[in-house]
């Protein structure tokens, strides 16, 4: 089922700020004492994908993730379920399932009966025989592969099989769409990963349309077909994850997906300098400027390059995982750079706490021209 919000905003009145248990924060607060929590959003999200709300917090997810809902009214604008539009249609009556992080079972209720509940709480004339119910509960725990714990109760259950309950119980009505708000927020890391591949693995297997609320840039990535990167109540990019980080729309949107070292400098002739460091900055005109660049975008050597001579001795090194983190510093740097080298540069640079190398960009990003722009200092010969 496609979804397709035009307009939709949303203004917080002073009544109604810190019913969830907080006050209005950030940039959405508005003189008045009103909360500016969505400014007029339009996005189309299309049959079957899997998207992704990020942002920091305060930026407006949850509140758009609700008024899809229908548990919260919009201002103004229209939300379409496929040809329907649902902009006032009561929540029971939209076709939604939901996850929330802290998992809403009844403690009371066996895992069976939570899964089943949606189903034994239809009216009589819509509801299923109870051998029909029974078939289709334990369909649902056998998908999520929880079907010897049908008689447990949710206490006697870890937070990741309580919230693949949560999860089958959602599914239960066979909804056109499911919305999660941090559904894994509340597990440790080993289980959020199971649980997102598992996430995406049913997804493609039942073709649902799903919106998930994060504020954890590797979730996003990882699991979104498209994401949707929010501030201050505003769409900054809307694309796939691969596009979000190669081609980000804005200085917002880079900073957020990811380490980000700044080299500030004066530029002249088109060579950038800081103190004693120089680096070669083709097209950028003359004055003072700060660009940027991705830990992997450094390269480390023993000798200062042709382009570039940024002296750097190394403060930290982590060399956990397929890459290793090299913390370095300087004294025409205002903060720590972070690199990503590989495990074979590592050791053919014999790297150790203090060891001074330098530093040569395979990229630099500037953010202050009407469009993003990206040079590549080593190319050019
Ligand atoms: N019920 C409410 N009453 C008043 N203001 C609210 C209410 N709910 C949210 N807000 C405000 O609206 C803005 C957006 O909040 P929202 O919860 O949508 O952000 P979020 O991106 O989901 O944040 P988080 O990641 O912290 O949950 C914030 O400034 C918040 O304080």
């Amino acid at each position: 089922m496609s979804i397709r919000l035009s307009q939709i905003d949303k203004t917080y009145g002073n009544k109604g700020r810190g019913s969830k248990g907080r006050g209005s924060k950030g940039h959405g607060h508005k003189d008045d004492g009103r909360t500016r929590a969505l400014e007029p959003i339009d996005l189309d999200i299309h049959d079957g994908e899997l998207i992704g709300l990020l942002g920091p917090s305060g930026s407006g997810k949850t509140t758009l993730l609700r008024i899809v809902a229908g548990l919260e009214q919009a201002d103004g604008g229209t939300i379409h379920f496929g040809e329907r539009e649902v902009t006032h249609v009561h929540v029971r009556d939209r076709r939604i399932g939901f996850v929330f992080q802290h998992y809403a079972l009844f403690r009371h209720m066996s895992v069976f009966d939570n899964v089943a509940f949606g189903l034994t709480a239809m009216p009589r004339s819509q509801r299923p025989s109870s051998g029909e119910i029974r078939t289709r509960v334990m369909q649902l725990l056998e998908m999520v592969r929880l079907q010897d714990f049908a008689e447990r109760f949710p206490a006697q259950l870890s937070g990741g099989q309580q919230q693949r309950v949560s999860l089958a119980r959602a599914l239960a009505l066979k909804p056109d769409v499911l919305l999660l708000d941090e559904p894994f927020g509340a597990l440790d890391a080993k289980v959020r990963q199971e649980l997102r591949r598992w996430l995406r693995h049913l997804h493609e297997e039942l073709h649902f349309t799903s919106l998930f609320v994060t504020h954890d840039q590797e979730e996003a990535l990882e699991l979104s077909d498209r994401v949707v990167v929010m501030s201050n109540g505003r769409v900054e990019q809307i694309a796939t994850p691969d596009t979000l980080y190669r081609q980000p729309a804005n200085r917002f949107v880079f900073e957020f997906l990811g380490d980000v070292n700044r080299l500030e400098g004066d530029i002249e002739d088109e060579v950038l300098t800081c103190g004693n460091a120089r680096v070669a900055v083709p097209g950028v005109e003359d004055g003072r400027r700060e660009l940027l660049l991705r830990p992997h975008e450094i390269r480390l050597d023993d000798q200062p390059g042709p382009r570039a001579h940024l002296p750097v001795s190394v403060t930290a090194v982590v060399p956990v995982g397929a890459e290793v983190r090299i913390e370095l510093e300087a004294d025409w740097l205002g903060e720590p750079w972070l690199a990503t080298i590989s495990h074979a540069d590592f050791e053919r640079l014999a790297i150790t706490r203090g060891k001074r190398l330098y530093a040569q960009p395979s990229r630099l990003h500037r953010f202050d021209t009407p469009r993003p722009q990206t040079l590549a200092p080593l190319s050019i010969s």
